[in-house]
């Protein structure tokens, strides 16, 4: 199998339960939901979207003929040591390209896998930390992981369609766009009648870093 892979860089987790944390980010180029183009956005079943995740042409992009050159290519952006090595594969949407010889070359090279995917696919076994963002219109198929992540306020998939799955995590993330602020606020307000739902704001926007 080969990947084809927007961007590759180092920064941290800005956004859910690892924010904070060191991450390589492995971006892979396309998605099931929308084609990434301006001219498409209003058609497409996730119309929201804050990336972009065209073409192979970003920072450490490129086609990769397979997992072991793309898991080198990941270990060459971790700056330090072997200890707390972590990678969150995300797009576009990761599982349309992560498969188990990708887990398997990533893991021997020390790394935790993390997940970002719309779960409109099945994850394959072996990956660390699942985040699920469910997406309303679209099918939900992966209903278990380490974190459900829904972005705030989908009128046709409220908290309330999702909060029974099989999640330790629960978090609500204010839709960006020219409704941020009421967003978050609406977040918060949700937040405080429904204590199982954390705010996730996307902090590396907060401050500037990739
Ligand atoms: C760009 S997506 C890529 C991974 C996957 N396709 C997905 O949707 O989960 C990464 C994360 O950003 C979130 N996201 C995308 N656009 C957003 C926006 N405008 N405001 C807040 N979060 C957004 C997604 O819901 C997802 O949790
Ligand atoms: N710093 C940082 N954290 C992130 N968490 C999820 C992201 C994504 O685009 O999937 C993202 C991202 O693009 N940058
Ligand atoms: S599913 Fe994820 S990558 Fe695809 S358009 Fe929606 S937010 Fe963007
Ligand atoms: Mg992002």
């Amino acid at each position: 199998m080969n990947y084809s892979v927007k961007e590759i860089f180092l920064t941290l987790q800005g956004e859910g339960g690892q924010a904070g944390r060191v991450a390589v980010f492995c971006r892979f180029a396309g998605c099931n939901l929308w084609t990434g183009r301006e001219s498409d956005r209003a058609l497409a079943v996730c119309r929201f979207c804050d990336t972009d995740f065209i073409g192979t042409d970003g920072e450490g992009g490129g086609r990769f003929p397979d997992a072991v050159s793309l898991a080198r290519a990941i270990t060459a952006t971790w700056a330090a040591g072997r200890a707390e090595r972590f990678v969150v594969f995300t797009g576009g949407e990761p599982l349309l390209q992560l498969d188990a010889a990708l887990i398997d070359a990533i893991h021997a090279e020390g790394f935790t896998i993390a997940v970002e995917s719309n779960g409109t696919l099945s994850a394959p076994p072996g990956i660390d930390w699942l985040c699920i963002s469910p997406k309303a219109d679209a099918p939900l198929t992966q209903t278990h992981g380490q974190e459900l992540k829904l972005v705030f306020p989908q009128p046709d998939l409220m908290p309330e369609n999702v909060a029974h799955l099989d999640f330790e995590q629960f978090w609500l993330q204010p839709m960006d766009g020219p409704d941020r602020d009421a967003n978050t606020e609406a977040v918060v307000q949700y937040c405080l009648k429904h204590p199982r739902w954390r705010l996730s704001l996307q902090t590396h926007k907060l401050i500037g870093i990739p």
